[in-house]
């Protein structure tokens, strides 16, 4: 579970170009759910994110993984426990290594070790039964640099890395927005088989409303640091959100 207490942030403070993005910002994330956020740009979904896993600092507030407070670790350390995939297709993987030596990098994850002995002979089945899941071919291509990957084939690549050590917490910052519909789609499901599997509490930012409800247990909308809705994916229509979602951009226009 987490657990935001009283999260406050605001960028550019005592200047006339300040933000106050979220304050006193409250939010609980049930374990093993799949929670949606979703609002319009600005709203702040990607900087709580980056709160949550530390690459940026929080003003003021505690955040609490299962019960302890990560609210003062540094992201490396969270990153032990917390898994993210972003919508940028080349963050999340080292484009200059090859397959198997991100898949190995992804492995050791938390540990000290010597770049020389990362690939252990024995784990390359390993890798490659994780790869061969996504039906891809990547399995026969460990020795490719990852910078010769397409896009769909990086961001599936960056989804195995980030769920193999079954963390915690699974962050999914808009990761199939720069994709095709087809790859999209092939990367959602691909995604909501590895949640269920690694029993993973998900939170998933999507600027797609039908993949937010389809793929989620809850939905969150978010509007200027605000909790503007709260609820059960299933209990609330794509035409809802929409019209919700349309509202607020009109309000920002106006
Ligand atoms: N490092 C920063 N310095 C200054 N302002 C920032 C910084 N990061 C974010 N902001 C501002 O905070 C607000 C929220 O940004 P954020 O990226 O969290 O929104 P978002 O909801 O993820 O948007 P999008 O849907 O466009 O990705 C924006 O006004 C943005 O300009």
């Amino acid at each position: 579970m987490l657990k935001i207490k009283n999260l406050s942030k605001s960028f550019n403070a005592e200047t006339e170009n300040e933000i106050n993005l979220f304050n006193n910002f409250n939010l609980t994330i049930e374990k093993n759910k799949c929670t949606a956020i979703i609002g319009p740009n600005g709203c702040g979904k990607s900087t709580l994110l980056n709160m949550i896993c530390g690459s940026i600092a929080a003003d003021r507030g505690q955040i609490y993984l299962n019960n302890n407070d990560i609210s003062k670790l540094k992201e490396e350390q969270r990153s032990n426990n917390i898994g993210r995939v972003f919508q940028d297709p080349s963050m999340g993987v080292s484009p200059s290594l090859t397959i198997l030596e991100n898949m190995a990098l992804a492995d050791k994850k938390g540990e000290k070790f010597a770049l020389k002995r990362l690939i252990k002979r024995n784990n390359i089945d390993k890798y490659k039964d994780l790869l061969m899941t996504l039906d891809l071919g990547l399995e026969d291509k460990l020795d490719t640099k990852v910078k010769f990957l397409s896009g769909g084939q990086r961001q599936s690549l960056s989804l195995i890395m980030a769920a193999m050590k079954h963390p915690d917490l699974l962050l999914l910052d808009e990761h199939t927005a720069a994709l095709d519909p087809k790859t999209s789609n092939v990367i959602m499901k691909k995604t909501k088989e590895l949640i269920k599997k690694y029993s993973m509490t998900t939170i998933m930012i999507s600027h797609n409303m039908k993949d937010a409800l389809e793929y989620s247990d809850r939905v969150i909308m978010l509007d200027k640091g605000e909790i503007v809705l709260d609820k059960p994916s299933r209990e609330v229509s794509e035409k809802e959100l929409m019209g919700i979602y349309i509202a607020k951009l009109n309000e920002f226009v106006a």
